[in-house]
């Protein structure tokens, strides 16, 4: 009997599509999984184990390897910069990175971005020789613009509704952003056979435009 695989599963939005993706791959999760209020969920198939993240802590639990896998955003991946594996694009939860403001924003002398992703943001600016100053938010970053935190944002847009709504414009995309499959170090060596096996399961119901 092969060890138990134990997979950082992001509770949310990430979480209805990767259940999906597993089920569409043909293992057997449970439909109501995400509406128990149970952390840690063990699933016959395969021996697995889900544990039930906040979506930013996927790749602490993968990296110290209490997870031996997990599923993330690119943009966690991205701002978090942990050690881990990234073994497959998963193709789901595709929104981009961008770079917001109001439509009369001009460039200023001192600059401030607010932002959930404080060093992809800081990155960014360095890179295109802009100094500026960046404030972390944690949630509803369109705000920062409106009521005068900041003079732009740094945040997500997929259909653009939330810009749209708020009066804001993407004034350029930084990366594309799709949820990723990640694994800990030691544990793509120790269970590879069974990683493998999962991969190229996901991988057969990957649609192949979905993939970049
Ligand atoms: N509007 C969106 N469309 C598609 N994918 C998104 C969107 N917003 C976020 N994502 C993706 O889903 C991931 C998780 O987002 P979600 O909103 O579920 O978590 P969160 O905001 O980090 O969680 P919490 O609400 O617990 O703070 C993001 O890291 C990103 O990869
Ligand atoms: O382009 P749209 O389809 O409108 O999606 C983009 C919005 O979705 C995310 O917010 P989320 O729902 O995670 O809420 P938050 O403000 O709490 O981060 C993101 O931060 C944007 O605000």
């Amino acid at each position: 009997m092969a060890d138990t695989l134990k997979i950082a599963m992001p509770k949310g939005r990430i979480y209805k599509k990767a259940s999906a993706l597993f089920r569409e791959a043909g293992l057997d999760i449970p439909v109501d999984m995400d509406e128990t209020r149970k952390l840690v969920i063990p699933v016959q198939e395969m021996g697995m184990e889900f544990i039930m993240a906040k979506p930013v802590d996927v790749p602490t639990y993968v990296e110290y390897g209490v997870a031996d896998i997990g599923i993330v955003g690119k943009d966690v991946l991205m701002e978090e910069n942990r050690d881990v594996y990234e073994l497959l694009d998963l193709g789901i939860a595709r929104c981009r990175m961008s770079v917001i403001a109001l439509p009369d924003w001009k460039p200023g002398i001192q600059q401030r971005v607010a932002t959930k992703y404080p060093n992809i943001a800081s990155q960014y600016f360095r890179e295109q020789g802009q100094q500026v100053e960046v404030i972390k938010l944690n949630g509803s970053i369109e705000l920062a613009p409106l009521i005068g935190l900041a003079d732009r944002i740094v945040d997500m847009v997929e259909t653009g509704q939330t810009l749209k709504e708020n009066g804001l414009v993407e004034m350029e995309s930084i990366f594309n952003i799709t949820s990723r499959l990640i694994a800990n170090r030691v544990s793509y060596r120790m269970k590879n056979t069974q990683i493998q096996s999962l991969c190229d399961r996901l991988q057969e119901v990957i649609p192949t435009s979905e993939v970049k």
